[in-house]
């Protein structure tokens, strides 16, 4: 029997010239993810996971401008979100606006790359819209005026933030969402973008690839693990028990949120700087207490674990910091990773293999045929 290795684990199914995992480093287009998040911004990042090199200022303004043109929300989807239930899963929100976008887009079905390249810009400058058009809604706020008015903007933390708010959003909060979307904006082969490349290899649009990526990164063991962080230490609370709240869920044999990954095995690089970030905020808001807690079971995971926190674990805490619901953070997630994938849907165009691995049988075999009228539940 062909030897299975279950998730895929270790499997290189792609080569990819995007982003760059080793030896528990992250690089994005060959630069260290630490330098951008020093220097850089997300829009400038964006540019550089689809062009593969960093903007010349000129080309960086207009850039901005175009993702500014785009950032507008058909009327139709304002109709079309009044009509969905406030209570529904905001990831199923955020999918469904997507996917009902596509169909009001002349561009969607073009095969160009041209075509694919405005439709993805389109993606990118309207997800922070779609995600605070959810967040409105699911809070009964009114959302078409707010969220227009914040479109026209080039920065897309702070569209999102003032569209969210339905009011301008200070500097500091646009530069810690800026870096927290720049820090997740890919990711390599990650559970979402490799079901966003399955479907393009199958030549079918982006918006289809990208629909279902936004519903691989709802579940809990990929995006949605950030919002089931901040679930976690709201049950425990700033002053709870939060060893014998731990020790308890893992006799249980079940998951902490926030901890583990794949690939990384020593630490995932991007959390000394969402804690940093973290830092920041919570301190502005004189909410340090939830920092505190974190990094206790940080601490005491490592020891009786030796698992290390991943992405979503800070992220949760910077989104707390922000004022944004916890079950929003998955949407943040999503509103960033829209940039790696595009650029991975374009590099699955410019050289595409249909994606179809093989399975081991282990049903039953040779079954005879029981003509329906002689089938009973014991003959099965
Ligand atoms: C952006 C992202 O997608 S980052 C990941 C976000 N997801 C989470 O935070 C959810 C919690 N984490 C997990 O479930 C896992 O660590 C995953 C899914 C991320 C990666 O796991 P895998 O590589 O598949 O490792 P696997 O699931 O085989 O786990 C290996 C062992 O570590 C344990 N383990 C892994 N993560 C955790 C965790 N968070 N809590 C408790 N135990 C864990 C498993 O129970 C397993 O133990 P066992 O061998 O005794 O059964
Ligand atoms: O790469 C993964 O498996 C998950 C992850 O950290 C990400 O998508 O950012």
């Amino acid at each position: 029997m062909a030897h299975v290795l279950r998730g895929l684990d270790g499997v290189v199914a792609a080569t990819s010239g995007v982003t760059q995992i080793t030896d528990e480093r992250l690089f994005y287009r060959g630069i260290a993810v630490e330098d951008l998040f020093a220097h850089s911004t997300h829009e400038e990042v964006i540019f550089l996971l689809w062009e593969g090199r960093l903007p010349m200022a000129e080309e960086l303004a207009a850039f901005r401008d175009r993702l500014a043109g785009e950032a507008h929300v058909p009327a139709e989807l304002y109709t079309f979100l009044a009509r969905l239930p406030r209570t529904a899963p905001p990831m199923s929100l955020l999918r469904a606006l997507v996917d009902a976008a596509s169909l009001l887009d002349e561009d969607a079905e073009k095969r160009t790359p041209e075509a694919r390249r405005t439709v993805a810009l389109r993606l990118v400058a309207r997800m922070p819209l779609f995600a605070a058009a959810v967040g409105r809604h699911r809070a009964g706020k009114e959302v078409e005026t707010a969220v227009e008015a914040a479109a026209g903007d080039g920065k897309l933390a702070r569209a999102f933030l003032r569209a969210f708010r339905g009011e301008e959003p200070p500097e500091e909060d646009v530069r810690v969402l800026d870096r927290t979307f720049l820090l997740h904006a890919d990711h390599e082969l990650n559970a979402s973008t490799f079901v966003a490349r399955s479907v393009a290899s199958t030549l079918s649009d982006m918006y289809s690839a990208v629909v279902a990526a936004v519903g691989a990164l709802k579940g809990p063991l990929h995006g949605g693990a950030n919002e089931g962080v901040m679930t976690m230490l709201e049950e425990i609370g700033p002053e709870g028990d939060w060893m014998r709240y731990v020790a308890d869920k893992l006799a249980r044999k079940e998951r902490i949120m926030g901890f583990g990954h794949r690939v990384y095995k020593r630490g995932d690089p991007r959390t000394p700087l969402l804690r940093s970030l973290a830092r920041e905020v919570l301190s502005r808001r004189g909410e340090i207490v939830w920092l505190e807690l974190a990094e206790r079971i940080e601490a005491y995971m490592e020891e009786v674990k030796g698992l290390k926190p991943n992405v979503d674990y800070y992220a949760a805490l910077v989104y707390r910091g922000l004022g944004i619901p916890k079950e929003m953070y998955p949407l943040m997630f999503a509103v960033a990773r829209t940039a790696g994938w595009t650029a991975h849907l374009f590099e699955q165009y410019a050289d595409n293999r249909l994606i179809r691995p093989r399975a081991v049988y282990v049903g039953p075999v040779s079954v005879p045929y029981v003509p329906i009228e002689q089938r009973d539940h014991e003959r099965r």
